[in-house]
């Protein structure tokens, strides 16, 4: 049996409800398998265009009503509902379609950070929908949002990303795992909080779900760390004629293609560092990158990139 830890990344969860639920269905599925052949098994969710949507939304709504915008961690908390529902209905069901009776919840997740973080100073997160260079320019003078262009797919706001430090509810995770139960957590990362004796303080910024899921894993002492987007593989020199896709990585060849500029910065660089940074930390570890709509191939070792230690 081994302890497996599911990342969703949330721009594979396509653009709306109705896609993000066929999408979560077929996930489901492959997940479902694992948990049928008795793995332990943990999802975590993405929220990039989904917080950044909830927050636009919710701004137009409040230049309408002449009211107040929804806070960034508010908005995180309401996207954890969302995809967490849409998660835990699928995995219910296909667990009930094969017959076995299992718990599944998603948690409210808190996850905290330092306000020190140079993060804050350096937003790299980005969120919402892409945008034409036009459009950004004339967001970023009207409503002051910080711009970014995102791995050739077109511009995108971006927040601060802090460090995740310390999951809140990880006890009520454990809890719940040692019941049986299939647990769908630290969705967008967590909700960003800072701690201050009894009392935590949501702050504008979300959390990469990649980092946080590394950190969840490590403290519930998973074996396997899947992070599944929306590209078969890891590639160098990504979006020129001569792209490479790659099966295997090893640690020393990651870090030399993150010195070397490989990885697109808030997309497939913080997945790289938060592959490295599990599998680095104990041995026989394994991370996996892969497509969501290759999960099966994932598991079965057939389709993504596998980071190895090459001590
Ligand atoms: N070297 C690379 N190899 C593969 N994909 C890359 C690379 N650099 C940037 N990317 C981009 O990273 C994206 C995955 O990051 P992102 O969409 O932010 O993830 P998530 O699925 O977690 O939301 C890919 O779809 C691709 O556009
Ligand atoms: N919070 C987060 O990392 O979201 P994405 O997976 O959408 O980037």
């Amino acid at each position: 049996m081994s302890k497996i830890m599911l990342a969703l990344g949330g721009n594979a969860l396509g653009e709306s409800a109705e896609e993000q639920k066929k999408l979560v269905g077929e996930t489901a599925y492959s997940i479902v398998d694992l948990i049928e052949q008795g793995h332990q098994v943990v999802i975590a969710h993405g929220n990039g265009p989904q917080v950044g949507k909830i927050h636009s939304a919710l701004e137009l709504a409040a230049e309408l009503e002449n009211s107040d915008g929804m806070p960034l961690p508010e908005c995180g908390a309401m996207s954890q509902g969302y995809i967490g529902y849409h998660l835990q209905n699928a995995i219910r069901e296909e667990l009930l379609n094969r017959q076995i009776k299992r718990p599944v919840s998603a948690v409210v997740t808190q996850v905290v950070v330092d306000l020190h973080d140079p993060a804050f100073k350096n937003p790299s997160k980005p969120i919402g929908r892409f945008y034409t260079e036009e459009q950004a320019k004339r967001l970023a003078s009207e409503k002051g949002y910080e711009m970014m262009e995102d791995s050739g797919r077109g511009w995108r706001r971006i927040v601060p990303s802090p460090k995740p430090q310390k999951i809140v509810e990880k006890d009520t995770i454990k809890t719940l795992l040692d019941a049986d139960g299939i647990v769908i957590s630290v969705g967008g990362g967590g909700i960003p909080v800072i701690e201050e004796a009894n009392k935590l303080t949501g702050v504008n910024a979300v959390i990469d779900k990649d980092f946080a899921s590394s950190k969840l894993a490590q403290e519930l002492e998973l074996d396997y760390l899947f992070l599944l987007t929306s590209v078969e593989c890891v590639s160098i020199n990504f979006g020129k004629p001569n792209e490479q896709q790659l099966n295997k990585i090893s640690l020393s060849e990651a870090i030399e293609y993150i010195r070397d500029g490989q990885f697109g910065a808030g997309s497939m660089l913080p997945k790289v560092e938060a592959a490295i940074e599990f599998v680095q930390s104990k041995p026989g570890r394994k991370a996996i990158i892969a497509s969501i709509e290759k999960t099966k191939e994932a598991i079965l070792g057939e389709s993504g990139t596998t980071f190895y230690s090459d001590k």
